[in-house]
């Protein structure tokens, strides 16, 4: 990665594609089970880059969270004033019914939406067998990102009201914590670990990850 920008060298976005293709190659097993996985976190975590290159891999259908929100919540936002429950609650329902579309197909799903607080969360997974993957860094790294990313109406100046809004998942949430500080392909890598998504037999790269039933422990990484 170029040590002066925060952004993945195309040569990364690369090897995150080819990680990708490489391990679509090696799954061996017909049938993975469908997951339902929602990509959670603050602006600018690399929730969307994660999330595309998961769907992708694994073949499920992917939804930008972003792209549910009511015109309204996104002039808000660009204009520099932070979202308030009310804004949100119809976009929560619009993700959550995207979600329980996808379950009744049956097929697995990818969803990126901040859920910056346990009752969003709990709107978005009502009834649902969803888990979450929560994408964190640090304040200063987000801002790098959101700084050097093109073309999206989130201002950092709205990067406070994320953190200060941001409720982290406890315990109790189906929740899998990992590092955005990684490179996109070693988040997929970790990913694919955590979620039990690696062929039979193939080793996962992660030194220590964690099984399923260990959801919403910080992953080691
Ligand atoms: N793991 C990463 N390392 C470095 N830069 C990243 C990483 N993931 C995403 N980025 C970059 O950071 C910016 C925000 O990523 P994005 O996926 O849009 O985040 P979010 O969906 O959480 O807002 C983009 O410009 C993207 O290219
Ligand atoms: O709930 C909110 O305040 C917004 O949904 C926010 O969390 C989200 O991050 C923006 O819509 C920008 O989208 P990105 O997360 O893709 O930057």
């Amino acid at each position: 990665m170029d040590p002066m920008s925060s952004e993945p060298t195309p040569a990364q976005e690369n090897a995150c594609k080819t990680a990708g293709a490489m391990i679509a190659k090696d799954l061996k097993r017909p049938a993975i089970p469908p997951q339902y996985i929602v990509v959670m976190g603050v602006s600018g975590t690399g929730k969307t880059t994660v999330a595309v290159a998961l769907a992708d891999l694994m073949g499920w259908p992917f939804q930008e969270g972003d792209d549910l929100h009511p015109p309204s919540n996104v002039e808000k936002m660009r204009n520099g004033h932070p979202l308030n429950d009310e804004d949100r609650a119809p976009w929560l329902e619009l993700c959550h019914d995207w979600l329980a579309k996808q379950v009744k197909a049956g097929h697995g799903a990818v969803l990126t939406c901040s859920s910056l607080k346990r009752r969003y969360r709990e709107i978005l997974a009502k009834g649902l067998p969803v888990e979450f993957v929560y994408l964190y860094t640090t304040p200063e790294v987000v801002e790098q990102r959101i700084k050097a990313r093109t073309g999206h109406y989130m201002p950092p100046t709205l990067l406070p009201s994320q953190f200060a809004t941001l409720e982290e998942p406890a315990t109790d949430e189906p929740v899998i914590v990992v590092s955005g500080d990684a490179t996109p392909s070693e988040i997929l890598e970790m990913l694919l670990c955590y979620l039990e998504l690696h062929p039979e037999g193939t080793k996962c790269k992660v030194e220590a990850h964690m099984s399923k039933s260990d959801h919403g422990r910080t992953a080691q990484n």
